[in-house]
């Protein structure tokens, strides 16, 4: 049963870390799920790639629930995520990694939780609020920036990731905006991502890899080329920075994340 999940955005579609992969078919509540499992270091680790293999699937119709659930379903507590964003900090230029450790959340047609009471498709028909002041787990976070410095990479121990409905690209202006709010990169996909997981007691971190400056901050125009182009180059790195971190992950889970739902309903 694996116990450590990797969500791969854009530009990793393939577990090249994993070693006797099997498919599985997870059927959910919010539909069925295609989770790769193979074996890394003696353990078992699911791999799901969020835009499908063949990049088919848009950031704004992922099927955030039934990933998460099929997760939580296999038996995982641990979600190591990637994410290519576009950086507003000049700090943080291409190919640097930001270990993520806030968020802002501006997506607008996406469902945003399990608990929706009497309509939920399982038996939690409770109401939920969970507690997301920190939206990523220090264990998780520890664990790639353990393994962000001891690999020698150009890294960030934190980071703001404004989230964006997308597809589109930013504006100018709205990149102006979300840097007087305090985001230092942009993307499309943490949001629902990682709130469903700490809605299910997961642990989730996310390791953002800048592919470029933001809309208004690059001369150049924006192209999901350039983003899947810098994702190939930086592939081998990735996939060190995630075995590296797995190795980092405590087997006991001393975080709060295992506790989300407690006092969240109100009982
Ligand atoms: O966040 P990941 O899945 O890496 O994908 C990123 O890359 C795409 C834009 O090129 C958007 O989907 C953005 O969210
Ligand atoms: N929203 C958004 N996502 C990205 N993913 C990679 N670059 C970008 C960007 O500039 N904006």
């Amino acid at each position: 049963m694996p116990r450590i999940a990797i969500i791969g955005g854009s530009g990793v579609y393939d577990p090249k870390l994993l070693q006797n992969v099997r498919e599985e078919f997870v059927n959910t509540p919010y539909g069925k799920v295609r989770v790769k499992i193979g074996e890394y270091d003696g353990e078992e680790i699911a791999f799901l790639a969020r835009h499908g293999e063949g990049h088919s699937v848009p950031p704004h119709k992922i099927n955030y629930r039934a990933n998460i659930w099929a997760l939580y379903e296999l038996g995982v507590e641990r979600i190591l995520s990637t994410s290519a964003v576009g950086s507003l900090n000049e700090a943080m230029k291409p190919g640097d990694f930001v270990v993520l450790d806030q968020l802002l959340d501006f997506t607008k047609t996406r469902h945003y939780t399990f608990y929706d009471g009497d309509e939920s498709p399982h038996d939690r028909k409770f109401v939920a609020h969970v507690d997301f002041t920190d939206p990523y787990c220090p264990e998780l976070r520890k664990a790639l920036i353990t393994a962000a410095k001891e690999l020698g990479f150009d890294y960030h121990p934190t980071g703001t990731y404004a989230c964006m409905e997308g597809p589109r690209f930013e504006t100018r202006a709205e990149i102006r905006a979300l840097k007087i709010l305090g985001a230092d990169v942009v993307g499309m996909t943490q949001c629902p991502e990682a709130a469903l997981a700490r809605e299910l007691e997961m642990c989730y971190a996310s390791v953002a890899i800048v592919t470029n400056f933001a809309a208004g901050i690059s001369r150049e125009k924006l192209t999901h080329t350039e983003v899947v182009e810098l994702m190939a180059k930086k592939s081998e790195e990735i996939k060190y920075l995630l075995m590296k971190s797995i190795r980092y992950i405590p087997k006991e889970r001393h975080c709060g994340c295992k506790d989300a739902l407690k006092g969240a309903t109100g009982e």
